[in-house]
């Protein structure tokens, strides 16, 4: 059932971003900040799979994976007033970036590479993709995947902010918006 009636102060917001660039962190803190439930699609996975990220992709592979990542976004877009961190893959898939396009507001968190490269020491332990990975293949990687990212209807660096201070910016920037928005009384 598509969510055609929402309003945008309704609608789910899905954070999309790399690997590590803060989805997780953040989108939990905005929303505490905002009242919504948070939802991490990573964490629905692994509750559907009952096994951690790497081991799904060991034991039933990546197609699996991608097969109830897109399962449980649809789900989830369609329902009010959630904070979606989807994982760093998920745009790679045309039918999630349409319905999240068409039914959520799309935050893409954006990191450079300068910054993301120091934190890869604590995330290449539950990331399969980067395992095993020498530096200029991430590179590589983290660079290809800028461009499923284009994809968004707002977009914030994260570079010089801790977790909390995007947090906050992000809440009151989308307060602010939804000021703007609302149906002025006639
Ligand atoms: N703004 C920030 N500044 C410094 N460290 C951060 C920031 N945001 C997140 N981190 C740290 O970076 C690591 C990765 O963050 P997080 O798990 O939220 O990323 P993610 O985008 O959800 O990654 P994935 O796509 O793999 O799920 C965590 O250890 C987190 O504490
Ligand atoms: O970028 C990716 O393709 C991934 C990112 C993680 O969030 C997980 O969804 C998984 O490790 C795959
Ligand atoms: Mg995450």
């Amino acid at each position: 059932m598509r969510n055609f009636g929402l309003s945008i102060r309704e609608k789910s917001i899905v954070c999309i971003g790399f690997m590590g660039v803060g989805k997780t962190t953040v989108g939990k803190l905005l929303a505490q900040k905002l009242y919504r439930n948070f939802v991490d699609i990573d964490v629905e996975i692994e509750k559907a799979f009952a096994m951690p990220i790497p081991q799904i992709f060991e034991v039933y592979g990546e197609q699996a994976f991608r097969a109830k990542e897109k399962e449980l976004i649809v789900k989830y877009s369609q329902q009010p007033l959630n904070i979606i961190s989807v994982g760093g893959g998920a745009f790679l898939q045309k039918e999630i970036q349409d319905i999240c396009m068409a039914d959520c507001i799309v935050l893409f968190l954006d990191i450079s590479w300068e910054s993301w490269k120091d934190r890869i020491h604590i995330l290449v332990d539950n990331r399969p993709l980067l395992k095993g990975r020498s530096l200029e293949d991430m590179k590589t990687l983290f660079l290809e995947r800028q461009t499923i990212y284009s994809l968004n209807h707002s977009k914030f660096q994260v570079d010089n902010f801790k977790a909390e201070e995007a947090a906050d910016y992000l809440a009151d920037a989308l307060k602010l918006s939804w000021e703007i928005h609302a149906p002025q009384p006639k």
